[in-house]
């Protein structure tokens, strides 16, 4: 059978290793992330969650180990991959010629949205980025800018989220916003891992806490 299956993981981990030089930052992780399913990834810095988050969604190739997506090997160039993971890491890029809503145009469009403008309409409304349209990038505050790389993750279908902080710059009322939307994600469907240090949105949004820093 081509389709997944709902009682399958979106995401399957195994013996996942990465080390940098002599220092060993993930040993032998595994993880199962099925379905409707929110991950949390806490520890102090340098505990390795970005490196585990960019390992998963094939930034870095891990030294060791396995990441399945949907039953199959990750490979961040197929198709099927870019249509079902969405991500946010800490490196925002954007284009510079481009206004928010293009960016988000852009990516509805491309990734087969069926009516682009009600999508991308809804998404800037409940990201309250509406009075923001029609700023360049360059010319956001940095949580706009953050609410921005947010909404390109709301704009499109998503079978795995994985954001990197994804609190990080927005305000108190944005990150309330984000762990209702992202709870209602996850509730209605779509797996989710995020490394977090906001231990209310954890609380809000995870059903499993992985820490990184314990030993
Ligand atoms: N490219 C790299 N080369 C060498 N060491 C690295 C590299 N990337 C990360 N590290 C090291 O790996 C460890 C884990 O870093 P990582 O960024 O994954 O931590 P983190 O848990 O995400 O931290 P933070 O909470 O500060 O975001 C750190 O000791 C870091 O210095």
């Amino acid at each position: 059978m081509d389709s997944p299956s709902v009682s399958e993981p979106v995401l399957r981990v195994r013996g996942l290793t990465q080390r940098y030089g002599d220092l060993t930052v993930i040993d032998g992780l595994d993880l199962d992330v099925p379905p409707g399913t929110a991950v949390a990834l806490v520890g102090p810095n340098g505990s390795g969650k970005s490196t585990l988050l960019r390992c998963l969604t094939g930034l870095d190739s891990a030294a060791a180990g396995t990441v399945e997506l949907d039953g199959r090997p990750l490979d961040e160039r197929a198709v099927a991959t870019r249509r079902a993971l969405a991500v946010v890491t800490d490196d925002l890029d954007f284009f510079p010629d481009l206004s928010v809503v293009e960016h988000l145009d852009l990516v509805a469009s491309a990734h087969g949205v069926d009516d682009v403008h009600a999508a991308v309409d809804e998404v800037l409304s409940a990201i309250g980025l509406s009075a923001q349209a029609g700023q360049l990038p360059g010319t956001l505050s940095s949580g706009q800018r953050r609410r921005l790389a947010l909404a390109t993750v709301f704009v499109r279908p998503r079978r795995l989220m994985v954001l990197d902080e994804p609190e990080q710059r927005l305000d108190t009322d944005g990150v309330a916003w984000l762990g209702d939307r992202l709870r209602a994600d996850v509730d209605a469907g779509a797996a989710l891992v995020f490394a977090s240090h906001d231990p209310d949105l954890v609380e809000r949004v995870a059903d499993t806490v992985l820490d990184l820093g314990a030993s």
